[in-house]
């Protein structure tokens, strides 16, 4: 039989091929992307990991073995030191801003949410799209790319299409699919809908950034 995340993925084979069709997607792995694009990007994602980061630490406490938990309090720091340094060097400070945008606060506020009213398997699901897209983006950029001499932003691409960030990701995708082999249908079912409803929000937040979405009112 098929493990949980194979099935998944199949199912939202439609969410990763549109997010490669994203302009954002396309400009980042040519190299044209607008960097005021790209620093409105860093700046929402910086919000976003900083939730994100306390989205995983509660993560990790919930689960019931030892070695989970470790992953992803490691997983929370890992990321977040690896993030700081793109920061860094991405983040040109003058823009800043501290307000979430509508996407951005619509994320966090979602996997926030389940990790706190719902069961660590949906937890689980809804925090997975953020590793398995990211991977598979990078890897994708990576493969595809004929400018990795010249591209502005290969430190971010290298990140994400790294072996290390990959042996994180399959870590995470172990996890979640043992405690899917042990969960009845009606937990499965909400396990997929938390896994797609976090991918959609994965390319929204690219959209989102493409087109600097502002509060409307
Ligand atoms: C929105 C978002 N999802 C996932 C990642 C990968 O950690 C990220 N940096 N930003």
């Amino acid at each position: 039989m098929q493990d949980w995340y194979t099935l998944v993925r199949q199912e939202t084979d439609f969410i990763l091929e549109a997010i490669k069709q994203q302009p954002f997607i396309k400009e980042l792995m040519n190299g044209t992307l607008s960097s005021d694009v790209f620093q409105f990007y860093i700046n929402q994602d910086a919000m976003y990991l900083a939730e994100y980061k306390k989205v995983l630490a509660t993560v990790g406490v919930k689960c019931q073995h030892e070695n989970d938990t470790q992953f992803f309090l490691d997983s929370a720091t890992g990321i977040i030191h690896v993030e700081n340094a793109l920061h860094q060097i991405f983040l040109k400070d003058n823009r800043l801003t501290h307000e979430p945008s509508p996407t951005c606060e619509l994320y966090t506020s979602y996997l926030t949410r389940m990790v706190a009213n719902h069961s660590l398997e949906e937890a689980l699901a809804a925090v997975l799209p953020c590793f398995t897209i990211y991977k598979e983006i990078g890897d994708y950029i990576q493969e595809n790319q004929t400018n990795k001499a010249d591209n502005p932003y290969q430190d971010w691409i290298d990140t994400y299409g790294g072996e290390e960030f990959a042996t994180s990701v399959n870590n995470a995708v172990a996890i979640t699919n043992r405690y899917a082999e042990n969960a009845p249908e009606e937990v499965l079912q909400k396990m997929k809908t938390a896994f797609i409803k976090a991918s959609k929000l994965e390319w929204m937040f690219w959209d989102s950034a493409y087109n600097k979405e502002a509060w409307k009112i």
